[in-house]
């Protein structure tokens, strides 16, 4: 089986391939397959939701963020912290983004809130470099995510939670060595579409 670190390198190599063209083109379809699982999660009502900005060659996000806040929606997006941890930030389009000082991502400004804050949102839409049909994830190694669900498993339960990935970086099942801290995640966003990973999906 491919380690993690071979799983992330070959994502990173596909995800380089990628033309602007088709980087947009695929924010673009996140939007609208995100504001559908968004629509139909908060049923009507405008609520929060957990995003972050996809950098580099990840999905671009910014559509589904704006989106989003269009809709009459909240947005929190996240701050890298000392060890790991991740606090929140609530974004409208006159948020300013610095620099982090422990990844290479920018990131908003303003108040910090700590992250029991997403255990009231209505979703959470989380980066990841693959995922496997099983549910298991793989992000950029940094293990964030994972203290997030772990926090919010052992504190009252999360809200749904979906992975945002290319089509292809959706692998087999089986395809990741999951590690016990791996929380799984029941949905994947792809621009194709939603796609139901093995443990059962939010939407049911
Ligand atoms: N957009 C985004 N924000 C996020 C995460 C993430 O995965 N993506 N994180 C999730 O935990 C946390 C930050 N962790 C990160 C750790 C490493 C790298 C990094 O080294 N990125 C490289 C390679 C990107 C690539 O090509 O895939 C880079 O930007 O050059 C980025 C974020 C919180 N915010
Ligand atoms: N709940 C946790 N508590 C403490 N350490 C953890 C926890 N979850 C993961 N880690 C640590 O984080 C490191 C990175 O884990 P992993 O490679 O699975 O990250 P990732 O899922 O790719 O990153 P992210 O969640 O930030 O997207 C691991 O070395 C692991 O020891």
């Amino acid at each position: 089986m491919a380690s993690k670190e071979d799983i992330r390198s070959s994502r990173r190599l596909y995800r380089r391939s990628l033309s602007k063209e088709q980087l947009a083109q695929a924010g673009e379809s996140i939007a609208r397959h995100g504001l559908a699982w968004a629509r139909k999660i908060s049923a009507g009502s405008p609520r929060t939701f957990a995003v972050y900005v996809g950098v580099s060659h990840e999905p671009p996000t910014m559509p589904l963020i704006a989106g989003l806040h269009d809709a009459g929606h909240q947005v929190l997006l996240p701050v890298c912290e000392a060890g790991r941890q991740l606090s929140w930030v609530y974004w409208t389009p006159e948020t300013a983004f610095v620099r982090s000082d422990y990844a290479p991502i920018d990131e908003p400004e303003g108040e910090r809130l700590d992250s029991a804050v997403v255990s009231a949102v209505a979703g959470i839409f989380m980066p990841a470099t693959a995922v496997d049909r099983d549910g298991n994830r793989i992000g950029q190694g940094g293990g964030y995510y994972d203290r997030l669900l772990q926090h919010l498993d052992n504190s009252g339960g999360r809200p749904p939670t979906i992975a945002v990935v290319y089509d292809d970086d959706v692998l087999p099942s089986g395809a990741i060595p999951a590690e016990p801290f791996d929380r799984p995640v029941p949905d994947a966003l792809t621009p194709s579409g939603i796609i139901t990973l093995g443990g059962g999906s939010d939407l049911d």
